[in-house]
């Protein structure tokens, strides 16, 4: 709850003016029946037409600031809603997007995406609802049975006993039904999670043939869905009838009573309608408020996923260190090339030649990152997955990782960009501790080409303008001459043409093609690539590379691979196994060396050469 305070604070004139309006909607209301039976007791019976005309004029205003009051209240209402709402989905977004990969994990993405969009909305419901139909019942309560006291008191007691067996009904209905509303919000996490493994897994489910087991597996988390679901129902079908038909029941009770104390000359004719409509008018106000109602507990709980959401402390938080200016990102904005300097467009060396790269290192050692006897263990882990981790990537320089699967290769670069940060040692960039530094300034710093080639959807251009925002299009150009995607010019919307989300319809290896020249949009001073080139034939993997060296050399370049022959020429390979450093060195030293390097080495090329 406090969240939801805490959300609707900035909007107060918002709240006042909301309840302002809901306030001359009730109180036109609640004015209409007692001039009704004023206009039959003195009007109708007596003829007055004068009277009967002035107050059906009285009347028509009581409705119009009625109808004008709802109207203006439920507007208001919405935006309200749609402002708590938004506010509340862009808080849960943006502490999201602080959060390390375990942090994710914690909630996983099913529940990430829930949380952001069902629950949400569910609260956005919620307050709408429960502003309009909540907030005025207990005034139309309290006013709507002294009126009826006013008018006759045994009729006002029996309304009143009407409505209070009304009240503790619908009291026993939302505490039954709230705690299945909770267990649905649960069941929405699992549908999200399966379908979402289903949709994205389709391929796999096809050819494995296992469409009747997921057709099971999903069926079953529908079904308990639903089970909650017609529970629901049925309590709100039983609210229902038992609503009407007490409503019914006062009714007929209300005319009798009324018929007899007006027979004995205890209470006038129009008294009787009167009394009536405050009944009806109370009971629908508590019937759409017990509907509101067993939503309540249900935006609780969202409120309070989300609450744990925004609350949750980062376990990666910002230094106050900061990095001296960037050699390549200083060095690449000064001699950014403008379109009307592309010669050769998308021919490969000519424009490298235009291209920006880092200047030379302020660094006398030349190092960049720096792993200082680091280890690391995910926080679900028992043991450590990174031991003892010490090596340097040197600016100019080429550092290889190789290793088998599981080996803690991709490990390496998320510590370096921070996506975790070391458990034991230090890791360095620029001679700074990590922690002691930002996340944007560490990340502005490095190009990052994921082992899994991630496009959004939208054109070419808009991916590599990730990149870079203010990428002119000769940039462009060379950066996908540089990654070997000339396939681009043979789209028929060349830089325009379409991306599906993640790339799907781009190959893999074009899809690693225009990942690694997004990430060259940025001019960094470290460049990772994280098995960036296994989807490459062996001639495009080596003119790739042959193509990035002039482009990175004033900037430290970080391979990870599986290839050997990807690795070759590296000025420094590491060998890793079991997240140990088991060699270091260049291909030869290696070869004489390192024994898990040369079965690698052998195992892949010919005669271990
Ligand atoms: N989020 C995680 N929680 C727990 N353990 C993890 C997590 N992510 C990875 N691991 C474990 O850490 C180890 C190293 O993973 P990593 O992805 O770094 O290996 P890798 O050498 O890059 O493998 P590959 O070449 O197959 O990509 C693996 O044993 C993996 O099971």
């Amino acid at each position: 709850m406090k969240l939801l305070w805490q959300t609707i604070k900035p909007y107060k004139a918002l709240v006042a003016a909301t309840l302002a309006a809901l306030l001359l909607d009730v109180a036109g209301t609640l004015y209409v029946p007692t001039m009704l039976a004023g206009m039959i007791n003195q009007g109708v019976t007596s003829g007055g037409t004068d009277f009967i005309v002035s107050q059906g004029l009285r009347m028509l205003v009581a409705c119009c600031c009625a109808s004008g009051g709802a109207l203006l209240g439920n507007y208001l209402c919405a935006r309200l809603a749609s402002y708590v709402g938004r506010d509340i989905r862009n808080a849960v977004y943006d502490a999201s997007l602080a959060y390390s990969g375990s942090d994710f994990e914690e909630f996983g993405t099913g529940s990430m995406i829930t949380r952001t969009l069902n629950d949400i909305n569910v609260i956005q419901q919620t307050v709408m609802l429960s502003t309009q139909a909540m907030l005025p019942v207990p005034i139309i309560c309290v006013m709507g049975t002294v009126l009826a006291f006013q008018i006759d008191a045994q009729m006002g007691a029996m309304m009143l006993a009407v409505v209070t067996v009304v009240m503790v009904f619908a009291v026993i209905a939302v505490r039954r039904a709230a705690p299945i509303f909770e267990k649905m919000q649960g069941f929405i996490d699992r549908m999200n999670v399966v379908l979402r493994e289903n949709i994205i897994g389709v391929r796999v489910i096809r050819a494995f043939g296992k469409e009747h087991h997921e057709e099971g597996r999903m069926g079953r988390v529908f079904s308990d869905y639903a089970n909650a679901a017609i529970k629901v129902n049925w309590i709100f079908a039983g609210v229902d009838c038992f609503s009407f038909c007490l409503m019914n029941i006062a009714e007929v009770l209300l005319m009798w009573l009324g018929g007899n104390r007006v027979g004995a000359h205890a209470m006038e004719i129009g008294n009787i309608s009167a009394v009536v409509e405050y009944a009806m008018l109370i009971m629908f106000y508590i019937m759409m408020a017990q509907f509101v109602a067993l939503m309540v507990p249900r935006a609780i709980v969202c409120l309070q996923r989300c609450a744990e959401v925004i609350n949750k402390q980062p376990s990666i938080v910002d230094g106050d260190g900061s990095l001296p200016a960037g050699e390549g990102v200083a060095a690449g904005s000064e001699t950014l090339p403008t379109d009307a300097d592309a010669g050769d467009e998308g021919s490969g060396e000519g424009a490298r030649e235009a291209m920006p790269s880092a200047s030379p290192t302020v660094n006398a050692s030349n190092v960049v990152a720096e792993f200082d006897h680091a280890s690391f263990r995910f926080a679900d882990a028992d043991e450590d997955t990174l031991h003892d981790i010490d090596f340097a990537c040197r600016r100019g320089q080429t550092t290889a990782i190789i290793g088998s699967t599981g080996s803690g290769k991709s490990t390496i670069a998320k510590l370096l960009l921070r996506l975790h940060d070391a458990t034991g040692g230090t890791v360095r960039f620029e001679d700074a501790d990590l922690r002691s530094l930002t996340q944007h300034d560490l990340r502005e710093r490095i190009a990052y080409v994921p082992q899994k080639a991630w496009l959004f959807s939208g054109t070419v251009a808009s991916n590599l303008r990730y990149g870079n925002e203010r990428a002119t299009e000769t940039e462009m150009r060379h950066a996908l001459a540089v990654a070997q995607s000339d396939f681009v010019w043979g789209l028929s919307e060349k830089l325009e043409a379409p991306v599906a989300q993640g790339g799907t319809n781009f190959s893999g290896g074009q899809r690693q093609r225009l990942a690694i020249a997004r990430a060259l949009m940025k001019h960094a001073d470290l460049y990772i690539f994280d098995d960036s080139f296994s989807a490459l034939d062996f001639k495009t993997d080596a003119a790739l590379r042959r193509a990035l060296k002039p482009e990175t050399r004033n900037a430290a370049v970080l391979i990870i691979a599986q290839r050997i022959n990807t690795i070759l020429h590296a000025d420094q390979i590491i060998v890793l196994k079991d997240g140990r450093i088991e060699g270091k060195g260049t291909h030869e030293e290696l070869m004489e060396t390192c024994e898990v390097y040369r079965e690698i080495a052998n195992s892949q090329m010919k005669g271990g050469e």
